[in-house]
This record gives structure tokens, C-alpha cells and sequence, in this order.
């Protein structure tokens, strides 16, 4: 019984990272928010941000990746769901992009103010 529930948290946790490799490899704006991330993690050690600075900006990252995620899960149940256009599937789709949207232009802000205001 303790052995199958090992069994299972191991397979829930490798499809987790199934999920975030697949969307890594296939989602063009996933490539961008982690190629983003990175610069944002090198111009933190550039910078020289503190402990808090560090903390806001790792949050603002995870935010924008989680975002991003949630937006494939819903463009992938529409497409499965909804093929044909339908006018419920265009705003669920919208509405994903747009909590994506509005990640990622809370992300410039933060980066504006963490490195563009230490210049
Ligand atoms: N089945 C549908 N019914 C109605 N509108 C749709 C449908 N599929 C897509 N759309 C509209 O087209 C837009 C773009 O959809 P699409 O599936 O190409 O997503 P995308 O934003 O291009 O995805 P990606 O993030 O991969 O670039 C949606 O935001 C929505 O307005």
C-alpha cells in the first residue's frame, strides 16, 4: 500500500514534469518568458538585488511561467473541445492570453523599476 502511493506520487510528479517540458519545447512564448527569466536571473547578479529585491522578482517570474502554463492548458482543452470556432471558446481563449498579457506587463514593470532605476 505505502509502496503504491510511493509509486504514484513518483508518476504524478513525472507527468508534472512532462507538462512543463512539453511546454517549454512547444510553446513559443514560454521560450521567450524563460529566456527572459534567465537575463532577469543574470542582471540580478549584475545588480547585486537584495535578498528582497531577489524574492519579488523570482515571484514575478513564477507568476508569468504559471500564467503561460495555464494559458496552454486552455488553449489545448478548446482545441480539443471547440475545432470549429464557437463564440465561448474565443473567450475562454482570450481571457487566458489576457492573464498572460497582464503578467507579463506587471513583469516590465518590475524589471523597470529593479534594474532600469539603478542605471
Ligand atoms: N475555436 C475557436 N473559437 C473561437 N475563437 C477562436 C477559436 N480558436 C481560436 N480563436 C481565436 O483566435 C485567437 C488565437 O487563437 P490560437 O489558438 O491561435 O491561440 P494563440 O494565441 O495563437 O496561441 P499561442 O499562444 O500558441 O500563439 C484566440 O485568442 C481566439 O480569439
Amino acid at each position: 500500500m505505502y509502496n503504491e502511493k510511493k509509486q504514484n506520487l513518483l508518476i504524478s510528479v513525472k507527468s508534472a514534469f512532462e507538462g512543463i517540458s512539453y511546454c517549454a519545447m512547444h510553446e513559443r512564448n514560454m521560450k521567450i518568458h524563460i529566456v527572459a527569466g534567465v537575463i532577469a536571473g543574470f542582471l540580478s547578479w549584475w545588480f547585486s538585488l537584495d535578498k528582497y529585491e531577489i524574492l519579488i522578482l523570482l515571484v514575478t517570474i513564477e507568476g508569468v511561467l504559471v500564467a503561460e502554463m495555464i494559458n496552454t492548458v486552455v488553449e489545448t482543452l478548446v482545441n480539443m473541445i471547440s475545432p470549429e470556432f464557437h463564440p465561448l471558446a474565443k473567450i475562454a481563449k482570450d481571457v487566458a492570453a489576457g492573464a498572460v498579457l497582464i503578467s507579463a506587463m506587471f513583469s516590465l514593470v518590475v524589471g523597470y523599476m529593479l534594474f532600469f532605476l539603478k542605471l
